[in-house]
């Protein structure tokens, strides 16, 4: 039976970031010595924004969900005022801060966050998971640079409703930005969006004003800048997926067996090549 955890259990450290509904701290769990990351949230800004049955869902999808490129939520628990969520620590911190140190990723290094997010969504997907806020912000590196997908705050279980999306609008499909019903293939857009953004540290669709993007992202106003110098394979895969119609966009089967992937991704355990 899972046990009753609390604030006693743990001795919390240096706040690791902070989202709009809560912050994430260190913390060592007393008894074993392992180290996680707590996010906690505050219960009345749950309250304010009518956002608890998002955190549910969020806790329970992430609690069911056990894959090397998926951040592990191992439990919760709760006082007054606030919601302890017990994570799984990422020591690499945010892929975000790497993208803006670097400016951009060198082919070998965006084709494997690719593909370890390809076999994570395929992971999801089978789960009747669809992320849809999958962006540099949400993911994180783990001590041997292996990407995690974190922050399931978006998430949602089955086919989705329709549902109002704060933030950046960058990595927002065409059927979301129209606000049309949407399914699993909102993630395979995304993975292009990233692709993108890996190897030329900027969005495909970044423009001055948000109504520009809209515009942008309805058009698939796509272009390729000549510099930094970029391979013609990585470019027909970003193409493959940035297509309006969600129908027509590569799958992720398919990305993890496109020429680009195949040549470049480094599969660090070669048994998730076996799980394709
Ligand atoms: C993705 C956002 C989401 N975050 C999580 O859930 C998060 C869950 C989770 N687990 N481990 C993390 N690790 C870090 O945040 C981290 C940050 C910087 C680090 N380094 C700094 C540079 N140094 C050179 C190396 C070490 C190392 C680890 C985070 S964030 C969130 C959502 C709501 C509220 C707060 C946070």
């Amino acid at each position: 039976p899972r046990r009753q955890w609390s604030l006693q259990d743990f001795e919390i450290g240096k706040p690791l970031g902070k989202g709009k509904f809560g912050r994430v701290y260190l913390a060592r769990e007393v008894k074993s010595k392992y180290i996680v990351a707590l996010k906690v949230i505050f219960k009345e800004q749950i309250e304010k924004y009518r956002l608890h049955h998002q955190l549910r869902r969020e806790m329970e999808i992430q609690t069911g969900l056990r894959h090397p490129n998926v951040l592990r939520l191992y439990g919760w628990f709760h006082d007054n005022e606030r919601i302890y969520l017990i994570l799984e620590y990422a020591h690499g911190g945010e892929l975000y801060r790497e993208l803006r140190k670097s400016g951009y990723l060198s082919e070998k290094r965006a084709a494997t966050y690719i593909a370890s997010l390809a076999q994570a969504l395929a992971y999801c997907h089978e789960k009747d998971v669809i992320h849809r806020d999958i962006k540099p912000e949400n993911l994180l590196l783990d001590h041997e640079g292996r990407l995690k997908i974190a922050d399931f705050g978006w998430s949602v279980q089955s086919r989705s409703k329709r549902h109002t999306m704060c933030g950046t609008l960058d990595y927002l499909a065409p059927e979301m930005v129209e606000n049309k019903a949407h399914d699993y293939a909102v993630d395979n857009w995304t993975l292009g969006v990233l692709c993108y953004e890996f190897l030329y540290g900027v969005p495909p669709f970044e423009a001055e004003s948000q109504t520009d993007t809209f515009r942008r992202i309805m058009k698939v106003d796509l272009s390729f800048p000549s510099t930094p110098q970029v391979s013609a394979e990585a470019k027909n895969l970003i193409s493959r997926l940035l297509v309006k119609d969600s129908s027509k966009r590569l799958s992720l089967q398919k990305i993890m067996e496109h020429p680009w992937i195949m040549k470049n991704a480094d599969f660090m355990d070669t048994c998730s090549k076996l799980q394709l």
